[in-house]
């Protein structure tokens, strides 16, 4: 693979500690049919050609161990890259993205906690930026009805309003980014951090920094595979995918 001219790059953030899915290793090491997520999240993304380097924001204190985890599962050969990860998952980002290499002009951003992901997702997502598109997401539609509450963990929580369901997406990864629009939006986020400015609403995903600074985002088909593992009904979830596409000799 190489990380020039429309190949794009990917940044893995990786960092997380995975506390919603219980006590253990650091989720994107925990195993997912005896490999770890992220060794799963990064064939996912080495599987497209639309791929030239991957990133990989490791927990800060695991930087060694995920490079000899990378190697050891037959990913040496790629160009893969290692960096240390944040305290955040946006800090995380930001520092993968400070690896990549100046002439790279498409980045994706896709979690370690997305193991499954179809390569089409991900080739949709960078040709999607190819094609012009400053911030992509691919998303699906809910399933569930959705109402927006006054938070009161607890206690009964006040209903505000409901949604229309069919104008609403449930986001995933890879997001795909105009190189320069992602940085630039992380670096205007930074510098608000720094000056202490009035704290902004959180922003859980890349291209909700577009938003805030007045990019344009648009979305195309995810998958129901590409499910975040976040909690431990996801894991048993994932294991039953995964076996599938092994009985079907589709991995
Ligand atoms: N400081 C952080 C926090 C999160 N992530 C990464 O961001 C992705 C999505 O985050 P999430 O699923 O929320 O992972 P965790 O933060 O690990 O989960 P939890 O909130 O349950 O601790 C994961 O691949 C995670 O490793 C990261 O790189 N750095
Ligand atoms: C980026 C993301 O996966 C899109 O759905 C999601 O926002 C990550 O959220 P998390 O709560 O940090 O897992």
């Amino acid at each position: 693979m190489n990380a020039s001219g429309a190949v794009a790059a990917a940044v893995v953030p990786a960092a997380g500690r995975g506390e919603r899915l219980g006590p253990g290793a650091p989720k994107a090491l925990r195993e997912l049919g005896g490999v770890p997520l992220l060794v799963h999240a990064v064939r996912a993304l080495a599987r497209s050609r639309a791929v030239g380097l991957v990133v990989v924001a490791a927990p800060a204190d695991g930087v060694a161990e995920v490079v000899a985890l990378l190697d050891s599962h037959g990913l040496a050969g790629k160009d893969i890259r290692v960096v240390a990860g944040g305290a955040t998952r946006q800090e995380s980002v930001r520092l993968g993205l400070a690896a990549i290499p100046e002439e790279v002009g498409i980045v994706l951003v896709h979690d370690a906690a997305r193991p499954l992901v179809p390569v089409e997702v991900v080739d949709a997502v960078a040709a999607a930026v190819r094609a012009g598109a400053q911030a992509v997401v691919p998303a699906v539609p809910l399933a569930d009805t959705v109402k927006r509450v006054d938070p009161n963990p607890g206690r009964p929580e006040p209903v505000i309003d409901t949604p229309e369901r069919a104008t609403l997406r449930a986001v995933q990864t890879p997001q795909g980014f105009d190189r320069a629009a992602l940085v630039e939006v992380h670096a205007k986020a930074l510098a608000e951090e720094a000056a202490g400015g009035a704290a902004a609403p959180p922003v859980t995903d890349d291209a909700g920094l577009v938003e805030r600074y007045g990019g344009t985002v648009v979305v195309v088909p995810g998958h129901e595979e590409a499910f975040k593992v976040t909690r431990p009904l996801d894991l048993v979830l994932a294991e039953a995918v995964l076996a599938r596409r092994r009985a079907a000799d589709d991995y």
